[in-house]
């Protein structure tokens, strides 16, 4: 069946509704078992709309869950998901059917597998491609501690393309492991999928055949049949192969493809296929969105939806809004179209996340500028260092969370060589609902360590422009790190204006003729908020300085000297945790030189924070106006007492 609206109301579900765990599905024959997933399929797509989230992945591998979950013993049988944002419908049939429109809240399920959530969620997951070495990790431990029970990964064609699924499968061909891997090929990543990896899965298409699967699991060169799938990306003869594959070529037996979506096909070929020994990629073609006719057809946007009825920019604080606040990853967009326009030298590049980061534009005007990597931060990094020995000056774009995964390679490839490589850092801070695998609250900490880099966050959307032109314009590593969603709606300046490095900002001063209590130190998305916080504590008289920090790196500590000798204290506020951040910055520097005054930290709590609404989260980590003046007046108590 195809849908075209997703149904405000709970539809019926009367078989879904009774199954509690996966071994119930043994109990069901064929024909109940493809109610089962119409019914899944119409029951995500209401919960969905629910709770917002990750759709057409889900949508895509209903019937592979539904097969896999018959076919497998779960838990016992371990069934690993990479990535994690296809989950819904395994958690559906794991125990969490009516939990699952709480998806992504506070208090309610994860947004991917989660191993204190369920027995079933095997390992915790996020970020992509670790799915082969978690699941050969299990593998090889079973078999080490002589324990029998299957393990199965799925992992998607983008998630195929990072360096850690390669690692793996060499590695699992060393151990002649027994496992097997489901490659659930949508011909899409969240963008359309690239690169050589793509077009050899297309060209595998192309050729016509098949690796059909018997009954006994022994291989079968065939013709394939003519499946009724979205055209795949048309590739050049070149990537036309026959059935040796890079798979097969690495070790892996290989089977399929497959269809999906053809329930008792996949019934029997995973009945055929597991408990075959040894290393199995079993291909699987699907389509992603499958069953929602707008999903289908537009596939990048329905990637992840908003929940039915929701603003898309979220909660945004308008208070010092002087304009309509515009999303961070909005001013990246503008500033790489108008920097290049300005300089042909600069190219820019994208790991698998040119929506979200704000590229489509630049990616229209400047194709030939414009570099989607696939899901590879590692490689995207030490590739603008090599554009920059040739005198390019690359732009990486590239959420916090996942630079995490090009962690060498900034220090090794780009910081230690003083490499022009600017960084638009987004997702910087909490991320909401996507939770602590998403969150970004720990670049400060591991950047700022590193020699040669500048780093630098900004109070709002034109400081953010402003930055990344500054990063730009400096001769060496530059990072802008900025928070996901809407900034506070400042008056966004057409012309680069390039800032002094290393220079703060002094925004107000509250009570001037009284002595200077507190200096506060704000980086970044914090400022603002700093800012209404200062002002609700100097009603009761404060002297108060409030100071956009703007750089975590170089500190302005000529400023910090100046403060210190007119202030008695100072509060660093940052999004970030606390440890480590840009407060340990100033609470280092003031150390050294040697100058002892009081100072407060306000930062995120040193815990991994679950997911729920951004701004309810800041307001539990006491980071909002109120929050923030109730410490300082804790603190000042505190002082007082001495
Ligand atoms: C290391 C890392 N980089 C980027 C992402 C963002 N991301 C999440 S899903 C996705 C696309 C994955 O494509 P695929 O594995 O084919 O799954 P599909 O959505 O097509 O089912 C990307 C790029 C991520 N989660 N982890
Ligand atoms: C699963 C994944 O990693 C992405 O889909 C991520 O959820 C995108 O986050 P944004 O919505 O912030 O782009
Ligand atoms: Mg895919």
């Amino acid at each position: 069946m195809m849908y075209t609206q997703i149904p405000e109301l709970r539809p019926d579900t009367p078989l879904l509704d009774a199954i509690d765990a996966p071994e119930q599905l043994k109990n069901l024959d064929l024909a109940e078992l493809q109610t089962l997933a119409a019914e899944l399929r119409a029951y995500i797509l209401y919960a969905a709309g629910q709770s917002g989230g990750h759709f057409g992945a889900n949508l895509g591998v209903i019937e592979l869950t539904v097969a896999l979950h018959r076919i497998l013993d779960t838990p016992r049988d371990r069934l690993v998901w990479d990535v994690g944002h296809q989950a819904y419908p395994h958690k559906v049939l794991t125990g969490r059917r009516e939990r699952l429109p709480t998806i992504r809240s506070k208090n309610g399920l994860a947004a991917f597998p989660a191993r204190d959530e369920s027995e079933f969620d095997t390992f915790g997951v996020g970020h992509s491609s670790t799915s082969i070495s978690a699941a050969l990790g299990m593998s090889l431990a079973l078999r080490y501690q002589q324990q029998q029970a299957r393990v199965a990964c799925v992992i998607g064609d983008g998630a195929m393309t990072a360096g850690m699924a390669f690692e793996a499968m060499n590695d699992a061909v060393q151990h002649q492991a027994d496992l097997l891997v489901v490659l659930n090929d949508n011909d899409m990543s969240i963008s359309g999928s690239v690169g050589g990896l793509a077009h050899h899965l297309s060209g595998l298409w192309q050729n016509g055949l098949y690796v059909h699967v018997h009954d006994d699991g022994t291989p079968e060169v065939r013709q394939r049949p003519n499946w009724d799938f979205r055209a795949r990306k048309p590739t050049s003869d070149h990537f036309k192969v026959n059935t040796d594959n890079l798979f097969k070529a690495i070790g892996f037996e290989y089977f399929g493809p497959v269809d999906g979506h053809d329930l008792p096909e996949l019934l029997r070929v995973l009945n055929a296929l597991k408990d075959r020994k040894g290393c199995r990629l079993l291909h699987v073609y699907t389509t992603k969105g499958k069953g929602f006719t707008p999903a289908e057809q537009d596939q990048i946007g329905y990637h992840a939806i908003a929940k039915l009825g929701a603003n898309k920019l979220g909660a945004v604080s308008t208070k010092y809004a002087s304009h309509k606040p515009v999303k961070y990853s909005d001013v990246f967009g503008q500033f790489l179209c108008d920097q290049a326009a300005l300089d042909s030298r600069l190219l820019a590049i994208t790991p698998a996340m040119c929506e979200g980061s704000g590229m489509v534009e630049f990616a229209k005007r400047y194709p030939d500028r414009f570099f989607d990597v696939a899901i590879a931060e590692q490689h995207a990094l030490t590739l603008a260092a090599g554009m920059a020995c040739e005198g390019i000056k690359p732009v990486v774009a590239i959420y916090s969370t996942f630079l995490q995964r090009g962690y060498d390679q900034l220090i090794h490839d780009i910081c230690l060589q003083n490499l022009d490589v600017t960084f638009g850092i987004d997702r910087a801070g909490l991320v909401g609902e996507d939770g602590a695998t998403h969150a970004g609250t720990f670049d400060y900490a591991f950047m700022r360590t590193l020699p040669n880099l500048v780093i630098m966050a900004p109070k709002d959307e034109n400081e953010c422009r402003q930055m990344l032109h500054t990063a730009y314009q400096h001769p060496g590593p530059a990072a802008v790190r900025y928070p996901r969603g809407a900034g506070v709606g400042s008056k966004i300046e057409e012309t680069f204006t390039a800032l002094p490095i290393g220079k703060a900002e002094v925004l107000a001063t509250f009570n001037v003729d009284h002595p200077q209590q507190i200096a506060f130190l704000a980086f970044g998305s914090r400022t603002t908020v700093t800012l209404e916080a200062a002002a609700q504590l100097a009603e009761t008289g404060l002297g108060i300085t409030v100071v956009n920090m703007r750089f975590i790196k170089p500190l302005d500590t000529a400023l910090l000297e100046q403060l210190a000798q007119t202030h008695q204290a100072f509060v660093t506020v940052e999004e970030h945790a606390v440890m480590a951040g840009a407060g340990s910055a100033v609470n280092e520097a003031l150390h050294q030189m040697l100058i002892i005054k009081p100072v407060l930290n306000l930062g995120l709590s040193d815990r991994f924070l679950a997911h729920g609404e951004h701004g309810e989260m800041l307001k539990e980590e006491g980071l909002d106006a109120a929050g923030i003046s109730r410490s300082v007046s804790a603190f000042l108590s505190k002082l007082a007492a001495l």
